[in-house]
């Protein structure tokens, strides 16, 4: 790896070859990648259409596996998982959050964060108390019994949010989270993020064309062809994290969100 860190990396991709099969013609997609993933950043993915960013992040996701080369995920090579034991494994360490929100539209905003444990069977009274506590960081507790179509866009990316940290994941992976948002709740949202990054210790990896998530990036990776042209890194210094079901559960959101 030419990556330089001293940290325990969340995933380090080595050799990655990924392409798709269209008309019996083969098409490479990612060439030869190497990339080391830091905990608790905000890591950027870069590239014009085509250059393969939602390719390389649903590596990272596990939610695909690699040609070639090597998908270390939490310490876990995930190339010779079964199909059942990789949807475990991205289950309990990764969580999602997309541009349309993807928000189960006949539940409740309680009831969308509620959900993967629910999958995950949590016992009860552990799902009440972190879905409380997921709801006031998101500065939602009044908004608990609304359906998503009872929410703004804004107020919608908050529960995906909170949805996507109610495993208490190592990784979110963020497929331009703030493309169906103004300028302003993006901001918001990108805000939130950065709060819940921090506090919890999680590392975000974005794919985005948003200036404003480009330039809150601590790493950025510039994606051509299917290679990685340049890593821009920011020296940002390690913080102590808090564990979810710990502390208090304090908003991290920006004042005026809550409309
Ligand atoms: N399932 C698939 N089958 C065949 N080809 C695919 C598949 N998924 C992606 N591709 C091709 O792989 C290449 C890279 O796609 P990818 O979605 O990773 O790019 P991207 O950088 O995320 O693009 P965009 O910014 O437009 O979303 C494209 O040429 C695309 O057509």
């Amino acid at each position: 790896m030419s990556d330089d860190t001293n940290e325990q990396p969340v995933a380090v991709l080595s050799g990655v070859v990924k392409g798709y099969r269209l008309d019996d013609v083969d098409v490479p997609v990612l060439k030869n990648v190497d990339l080391l993933v830091r905990p608790a950043q905000f890591t950027v993915v870069l590239g014009p259409s085509g250059s393969g960013k939602t390719t390389l992040l649903n590596l990272i996701g596990c939610i695909d596996r690699p040609d070639q080369g090597q998908v270390m995920v939490a310490g876990q090579d995930i190339g010779p998982m079964s199909d059942d034991d990789l949807a475990a494994f991205r289950s309990r360490h990764i969580g999602f959050i997309f541009q349309n929100f993807n928000l189960l539209p006949v539940l409740s905003a309680w009831e969308n964060i509620e959900y993967p444990m629910l999958l995950a069977q949590l016992p009860p009274a552990r799902r009440a108390e972190r879905v409380r506590r997921l709801l006031k960081a998101v500065g939602l507790s009044d908004r608990a019994n609304n359906r998503p179509g009872q929410l703004s866009g804004g107020q919608r990316q908050r529960v995906a949010i909170a949805r996507a940290l109610a495993l208490k994941p190592r990784l979110v992976i963020a497929d331009e989270p703030t493309a169906n948002l103004d300028s302003r709740t993006g901001a918001e949202i990108l805000q939130l993020m950065r709060g819940m990054q921090q506090r919890y210790g999680i590392s975000f990896l974005f794919s985005s064309h948003d200036r404003a998530v480009i330039g809150a990036a601590d790493d950025t990776v510039y994606l051509k062809d299917g290679e990685i042209r340049a890593i821009r890194r920011r020296p940002t210094p390690a913080r102590p994290a808090l564990d979810l079901d710990e502390g208090s559960a304090d908003s991290t959101h920006a004042a005026g969100d809550a409309r």
